[in-house]
């Protein structure tokens, strides 16, 4: 089997009869020809003798394989078939469409691959031919697993072989693709190359494999699928594998089935669940659930531990802050937006691992087989008991055995137990030992605190889940109305419960009609390219801020562009997270519960009873918790209060309303305009006069003020000259700051800045210094100077208007 595609070169390298004597070249070439053409004749014979339903076939020896194929298994190690081998592959032989449904775990991998390798085998089918065989699967984790057992059981066919699921340039793969036999595939990427890449040519397509086939049909790839069947030829055969195989009329339909043999080896069971899985479940309050993962990650430090999330958003949080916990188990994170390097990196680190945690979105959940997983704990509630089904089938694959915990939120118990009863799931109710319970939600909130990306992460992560909730279909499992959200917000370390807020529009139509898993992993896929439904505009101009917006995660500021983005249209789409796409936006707490109030009406703020927001068609339920808290912050109530009026000061310094030009109806209302100008003038005049005359008082009234007090100086100082007491300036020494700051701040008295009232009189020995003068008692200073010579006067230049005027002014005398 030769490798191509994005593995690869595409040179042979089959090893097939290799070693056999050649006498003669072209003898032995017609000896051969002649010899296989016999074999062929042999092998389609014993096919089509073949009795499908023989208890005797239990081995694939039993089974009429080409050497190639038969010489493959056996250097693999497959001997004994599976259930659902032996059911399926006779029938897929003898040319049957075939619907496939096993248990997980049961090798429905082999199943479609042998027929795959002895359909083109039959047909002789050489590199000349083109495509023969492709493989579609639902994710590029199964692609690249499916594609290795190709390799592995096909090493000694000469087909050539390649895998299409994107992560590289179209063009490259585009180069290869005509070369190859067998193509394993993601929906989107093949249609891209159906759609785009000339002389790609599928005409000659013998046999099509649907494998979890359930999930190909479903919404998410719906599209994509009925394009891609469309490129393909009707005559060829077809097979569909599932451990959830559905039998849907309109699915045969779509994919043009011919009388397809249902092929369901465990109908008969008990379960629908591997025997060798052990399965219970833990009744969790939403706002327990971190705490109760991480003690449960704590007591089985030594295991192979799968943790699924509903979203990408939840893995990256609870991945990035436990991380930082340190749980002293290994931790490793994979989700659909991951760079394909990294999800593959990741993947086989994980299947190689010993011990560790991979915490999951439904991105694993179907097909992938990681050996020896030990437990496949579900922290969020599956869609439904199919992706239940599928996600616990991670462990207890072939004959190993397994164990599997699924976390239920009170609301969620009764509604998906019964849904889980009628799919055959048996499962039993545990309980947390009390000493192994712990809260970490202090140890994230601190997290979260130091870092504001994580923080970010956790906003996303709650917005993500409740946004899953509220679009579930099966409202009688997900009650949203019923989830603590402040709880749950807390627990994931947020100061506040971000605000969700449902945007109307065609978008949330189409979410709601898609399964959680068709939007995870539908999303996903759109950056894996598997889903081939959302491409972003290469052509449309962005701004700087939307490309900044987009950067979403890598800094603090993503968020912080997205705000300045707005809310008009374009920018909008833009901006909203990926797989948040248009749906779901974090507000403050704060404005819509101000918003509430004034919508509610009410004047008492203070009310205990819980407050319902409308949003769209449901209804957010504030508490009054939340309430009693945005009453405790100061900063929240501003939002409150009167936000005043405008004012401007006027060039005497007084404050007034900002003048606003007069509507020009108005002002003729209000009469002609000259007598307007008469009236204005007179008023005008008349106030300038009534100023001019308190004015004329005022000057007066200082005159006299100061004639009297520069009196009374006089009387002083001949009173203190007899008595031989002069005060002196500057007697204190020392730090003039310290002086200055002892000395009243000009202007505090409202007075003329001597900082005393008329009649006022300091006893003489506290009156150490006043720092205000008027002329004459500069004068009189000036005179006492010179009288006393070589004291140090701080002369006051300008009034200062403040403190620190006053000490940088100190500052720079004393420099002097
Ligand atoms: N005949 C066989 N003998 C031994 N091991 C086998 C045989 N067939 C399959 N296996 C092993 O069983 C495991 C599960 O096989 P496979 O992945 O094909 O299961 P599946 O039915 O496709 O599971 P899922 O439903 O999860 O996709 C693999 O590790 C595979 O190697």
């Amino acid at each position: 089997m030769a490798a191509g595609g994005t593995k690869s070169g595409g040179a042979k390298n089959g090893l097939a009869h290799r070693n056999k004597p050649v006498p003669k070249k072209a003898e032995a070439k017609s000896l051969k020809r002649k010899r296989g053409q016999e074999d062929l004749g042999k092998l389609k014979e014993a096919v089509e003798q073949l009795d499908p339903k023989s208890p005797d076939i239990k081995q694939f020896t039993d089974l009429p394989l080409c050497e190639a194929t038969a010489s493959g298994l056996r250097a693999s190690h497959f001997e004994v078939l599976t259930d659902v081998q032996r059911a399926a592959i006779p029938l897929a032989l003898k040319g049957n469409d075939v619907l496939g449904a096993a248990k997980t775990g049961s090798g429905k991998t082999l199943a479609f691959l042998v027929p795959v390798l002895e359909k083109l085998y039959h047909a002789k089918w050489t590199e000349y031919d083109g495509l023969g065989a492709l493989i579609i699967s639902p994710t590029r984790e199964l692609a690249v697993q499916i594609f290795e057992v190709l390799r592995k059981i096909g090493r000694n066919h000469y087909f050539s072989a390649g895998l299409v699921i994107g992560g590289k340039s179209l063009k490259e793969e585009a180069e290869r693709l005509g070369r190859m036999n067998i193509l394993v595939c993601t929906p989107g990427r093949m249609l891209q190359h159906l759609d785009q890449t000339a002389g790609f040519d599928v005409n000659n397509l013998q046999i099509l494999v649907l494998d979890e086939a359930d999930r190909i049909m479903d919404m998410g790839f719906q599209s994509a699928v009925d394009a891609l069947v469309e490129h393909l030829p009707r005559t060829r055969q077809t097979l569909l594998f599932s451990a959830t195989q559905s039998k849907r009329v309109s699915d045969l339909a779509r994919l043009s089935l011919k009388d397809p043999e249902y092929v369901s080896a465990h109908e008969a069971a008990v379960s629908a669940t591997p025997t060798n899985l052990q399965q219970s479940y833990i009744v969790t309050p939403l706002a327990e659930k971190l705490d109760t993962l991480w003690g449960f990650l704590r007591t089985n430090l030594k295991s192979k531990i799968i943790v699924f999330f509903s979203s990408g958003k939840q893995v990256r949080f609870v991945f990035e802050s436990f991380k930082r916990m340190q749980p002293g188990i290994p931790l490793l994170h994979l989700h659909g937006r991951q760079k394909q390097v990294a999800r593959m990196e990741i993947t086989s680190r994980f299947s190689s691992a010993k011990y560790g945690c991979l915490f999951a979105t439904d991105v694993v959940a179907r097909g992938v087989d990681f050996p020896a997983v030990d437990w496949v704990i579900q922290a969020d509630c599956p869609e439904d008991a199919d992706t239940y089904i599928h996600r616990v089938g991670r462990t207890a694959r072939y004959e190993s055995k397994g164990r599997a915990v699924l976390f239920l939120e009170p609301s969620e118990e009764e509604g998906f137990l019964k849904r889980l009863e009628q799919k055959k799931v048996p499962i039993q109710k545990v309980n947390v030992r009390e000493n192994k319970k712990k809260s970490i939600k202090n140890e994230l909130q601190s997290y979260n605190f130091q870092s504001a990306d994580l923080k970010y992460l956790g906003q996303k992560a709650f917005i993500s889940y409740t946004r899953s909730i509220y679009l579930q279909k099966d409202k009688e499992v997900f009650k949203f109305k019923e989830l603590d959200l402040d709880g749950f917000a807390e627990s994931l370390g947020l100061a506040g419960t971000p605000q969700i807020k449902y945007h109307k529009g065609e978008d949330i139509k189409r979410l709601k009609n898609a399964s959680r898993a068709a939007i995870s992993s539908g999303s996903e896929s759109d950056s894996d390219g598997e889903g081939g439904k959302r491409k972003k505009d290469k052509d449309q101009v962005r701004t700087k801020y939307q490309k900044m917006a987009e950067r979403q995660n890598q800094d603090v500021l993503s968020s912080h562009y997205r705000k300045i983005l707005g809310d008009d249209g374009q920018a909008t789409s833009d901006n909203q997270d990926d797989d948040d796409d248009d749906f779901l936006s974090v507000k403050r707490v704060l404005a819509d519960d101000a918003q509430l109030d004034a919508a509610a009406g009410t004047d008492n703020p203070t009310t205990t009873e819980p407050r319902v927001i409308k949003l769209g068609n449901s209804e957010l339920i504030i508490d009054s918790n939340r309430r009693e808290k945005l009453l405790k912050s100061k900063k929240k109530l501003l939002k409150y209060m009167d936000k005043g009026s405008k004012l401007v000061f006027d060039d005497d310094g007084n404050a007034r309303p900002v003048y606003e030009l007069q509507d020009e109806d108005d002002f003729a209302q209000e009469g002609p305009a000259d007598r307007l100008r008469r009236q204005f003038v007179a008023a005008e005049t008349e106030k300038v006069a009534e100023a001019d005359l308190a004015d004329k008082q005022a000057a007066k009234l200082r005159r006299r003020e100061k004639r009297e007090r520069q009196k009374a100086r006089e009387r002083g100082e001949e009173a203190a000259e007899r008595e031989g007491a002069l005060q002196l300036d500057g007697d204190e020494g020392g730090d003039p700051l310290a002086l200055l700051r002892s000395l009243p701040i000009a202007g505090d008295d409202g007075g003329d800045g001597s900082g005393e009232e008329e009649g006022e009189r300091e006893p003489p020995r506290k009156k150490a210094r006043k720092w205000f003068q008027d002329d004459s008692e500069q004068e009189e200073e000036e005179r006492r100077k010179k009288k006393k010579g070589g004291k140090r006067v701080i002369e006051m230049a300008e009034e200062p208007d403040n403190l620190e005027d006053l000490e940088a002014l100190a500052a720079g005398l004393l420099e002097d």
